[in-house]
């Protein structure tokens, strides 16, 4: 549903729009990994961290892609962080060199918990909201907390009543 209570406001994103601030958040982790500049891996944090990572990866010609999946919504509402699927241990060690991107940062506890796994990992997202920009290292477009995000693929596109009305 597309309830955003108690969200005071809605941030709609297009495709395209997720694609540009994607490939922006690339361009300023270009060059930022510890070995000369480059990243070993990105790991996605499922599932909304998947579409992100592909751009970011094909920005940065990194080859070598591992999943984390954190469940921490249902629907709007906010449950313990749980991590149902850990990446690849031997590639991760404490996460040096590894880039982690999820599509945005909210209160902060499925970053936190990530953290906790991989220290020395870089935290990157492309959307971050004031109480989690704590745990991510390189963000792009800030909105307010009580702002709710609607992702592309959670949408469709659909008629709307002119301003007007009809009668
Ligand atoms: O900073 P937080 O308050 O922890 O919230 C941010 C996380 O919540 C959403 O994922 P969700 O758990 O809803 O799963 P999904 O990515 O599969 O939709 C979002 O994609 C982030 O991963
Ligand atoms: O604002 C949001 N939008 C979509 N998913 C989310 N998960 C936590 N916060 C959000
Ligand atoms: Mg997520």
């Amino acid at each position: 549903m597309t309830e955003r209570l108690p969200h005071e406001k809605g941030f709609h994103i297009s495709w395209d729009q997720i694609h540009r601030d994607s490939r922006a958040l690339a361009w300023r982790l270009d060059g930022q990994g510890p070995d000369d500049g480059a990243w070993k891996a990105i790991v996605a944090i499922t599932r909304g961290g998947m579409a992100p990572a592909m751009i970011v990866a094909r920005e940065l010609d990194v080859r070598v892609i591992d999943t984390i999946s954190v469940k921490s919504y249902d629907k709007q509402t906010r449950m313990d962080a749980k991590v149902l699927k850990a990446p690849d241990a031997e590639l991760m060690g404490d996460g040096t060199g590894v880039l982690i991107v999820d599509d945005l940062v909210d209160s902060g506890k499925t970053l936190e918990l990530v953290r906790e796994m991989y220290p020395n990992a870089h935290f990157a997202t492309v959307y971050a909201k004031p109480k989690g920009r704590p745990m991510v290292d390189t963000y792009i477009t800030e909105v307010s907390q009580d702002t709710w995000i609607f992702f592309p693929w959670d949408m469709a596109l659909q008629y709307v009543e002119p301003y007007r009305g009809t009668d």
